[in-house]
């Protein structure tokens, strides 16, 4: 009986998903990013052609999580993924300084988009193994991220391939969407 009780229920008042969307630039480390969450490991990645999408639930919230294929031709389909969008994650992979520029474009083209008016906006700066990685501080200066007056945004420093600073991320977006901290 509790079990029919417990299925009506989510039948009645399914329980709520945020989407996500992950953007960078191709080699960022997204589809790493997406699926060291998901699985809790790290997969033999390809450049991605569309986009993955998984399921992650963290804290008993539940993301859709969409993964962008980040090369050039691929960048101007992004925006037919944005509705809906909760929370977008900008992957970057903080050794490319030479793409800092056209990754700063790409941001700052995304954010007015009016699907994304609601969206918070979170910066994984990736690659932080890496020896001469930008640190968040570098980002924020190259990126300008203090303009950003219309969304409410986060760096946090990661590494994808250890998983170091995912959940710290993932709890920001929680903690903003949801209005209240994880439990
Ligand atoms: N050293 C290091 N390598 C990483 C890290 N994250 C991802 N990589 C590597 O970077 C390469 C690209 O990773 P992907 O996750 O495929 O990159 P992507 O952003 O999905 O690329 P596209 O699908 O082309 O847009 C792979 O060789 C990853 O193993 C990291 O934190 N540190
Ligand atoms: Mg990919």
């Amino acid at each position: 009986m509790g079990a029919l009780m417990s299925k009506f229920w989510f039948m009645l008042f399914p329980a709520k998903e945020y989407k996500i969307c992950v953007v960078g630039l191709d080699n960022a480390g997204k589809t790493t990013t997406l699926y060291k969450l998901h699985l809790g490991e790290v997969v033999t990645t390809h450049p991605t052609v569309g986009s993955n999408v998984e399921e992650l639930v963290y804290k008993n919230i539940r993301f859709e999580v969409w993964d962008l294929g980040g090369q050039d031709r691929l960048r101007t389909s992004w925006a037919t993924y944005y509705r809906g969008t909760h929370a977008v994650i900008v992957v970057i992979d903080s050794t490319d300084r030479a793409r800092i520029g056209i990754m700063k474009d790409e941001l700052f083209r995304l954010l007015p988009h009016e699907d994304l008016q609601n969206s918070v906006v979170l910066i994984f700066a990736n690659k932080q193994d890496i020896k001469d990685a930008m640190t968040p501080a570098e980002i924020t200066d190259a990126f300008s991220l203090h303009s950003i007056k219309n969304h409410d945004w986060h760096i946090q420093a990661c590494c994808a391939l250890t998983g170091e600073g995912l959940y710290d991320g993932l709890g920001w977006i929680a903690q903003r969407v949801t209005g209240k901290a994880p439990s």
